[in-house]
């Protein structure tokens, strides 16, 4: 049988859809008796935004290092923008803010900039590497040595060098560490930007209400592997109703209780609604307490929180693992 012609494979390449940002499988790694991480997954789509979340030492900033190629995995494969990780056409593609991270004190922002666009080996105008800085919050100290900086001014330069070479890939190991309250807006809006030019990002980071606010989706590392991950629709599906009540008799405590699992605090009761159900049913809700006699003073629908939900899982986790070792 004769094959498709060189330039029919070539067509039938081009129409195919671009290979995602990054994709890794079955990473493993080990460090001496420590097993730092342990056949984990995922994959970051064109565009996405994907938070990496877990308590200290679950195995993110080694799984990382093993995506960019800095840490060798002892199995597993990587692919970054549809390339080996090594391969030096992926990486001038990929910006990287690591989690501890110090620029050359001698020279000045401006300077650290120009030296990262030619490593990577793109051609970017002084004036956009000017708006870059501009874009952090470091415009008026492009000229200062890096050596004066204060530790979240550094962190502020990193998150440029991450940027400058226009990259379609950014991973940010813990960017807001060291930054203020406002720094850290900044970098929310800033990601916000990056998420409407399409540019992937893979964040790491302990603020959960951040990732919450910007990411699509969330993997959720522990003991170095994935315990969870998915959109935070997915993660996050249960919703449910705080209400604030007086004069609750037992009627009307059934009458809250058949809408779901209910739970009391005081006049604070909280009504979680089983998976099908979503909070249309409010209105009827409150209409029937207030026949039976309650007062409403509060009714707010929402949705447990990103920071409950990684503390759920994460306690199920240590509560299987106690539960394996007595048996
Ligand atoms: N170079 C190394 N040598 C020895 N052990 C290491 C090394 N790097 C990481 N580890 C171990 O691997 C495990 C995972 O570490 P890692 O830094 O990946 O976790 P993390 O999730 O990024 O933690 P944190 O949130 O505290 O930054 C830890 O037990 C750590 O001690």
């Amino acid at each position: 049988m004769i094959g498709p012609s060189l330039d029919t494979a070539r067509q039938l390449l081009a129409d195919l859809p671009p290979a995602p940002a990054a994709w890794c499988s079955g990473l493993r790694k080990r460090y001496r008796k420590q097993i730092a991480v342990d056949g984990v997954s995922f994959t970051v789509g064109r565009g996405e935004v994907v938070g990496l979340l877990g308590p200290n030492g679950a195995g993110k900033t080694t799984v990382i290092k093993m995506l960019l190629g800095l840490v060798r995995p002892d199995a597993g494969e990587v692919l970054l923008l549809g390339r080996p990780s090594g391969d030096p056409r992926s990486r001038a593609r990929v910006g990287y803010l690591p989690e501890l991270f110090r620029y050359q004190p001698w020279l000045t922002a401006a300077e650290v900039l120009a030296l990262h666009v030619r490593l990577a080996g793109v051609v970017v105008p002084e004036q956009e590497r000017r708006e870059c800085l501009a874009t952090v919050g470091l415009a008026d100290r492009a000229r200062d040595r890096v050596g004066g900086f204060s530790k979240g001014m550094q962190q502020r330069l990193g998150l440029a060098v991450a940027l400058v070479a226009r990259p379609d890939l950014v991973i940010l190991d813990e960017p807001t560490s060291a930054l203020d309250p406002v720094g850290r807006a900044d970098v929310r809006d800033l990601l916000l930007v990056l998420k409407e030019r399409q540019v992937a990002v893979l964040l790491n980071s302990h603020l959960i209400g951040e990732v919450e606010r910007v990411c699509d989706r969330v993997v959720i590392l522990d003991k170095g592997r994935v315990s969870a991950s998915g959109t935070l629709a997915e993660l996050l599906g249960q919703r449910e109703v705080r209400l604030r009540l007086d004069g609750v008799s037992a009627a009307a405590e059934a009458r809250l209780a058949a809408a779901g699992q209910l739970t009391r605090s005081g006049d604070a009761f909280t009504v979680a609604l089983p998976a099908e159900q979503d909070t249309a049913m409010v209105p009827d809700l409150v209409a029937d307490l207030v026949g039976l006699g309650v007062r409403v003073h509060a009714v707010e629908p929402g949705r447990i929180s990103l920071e409950q939900r990684l503390l759920d899982i994460l306690r199920a986790d240590t509560n299987a693992d106690t539960n394996g070792d007595r048996s």
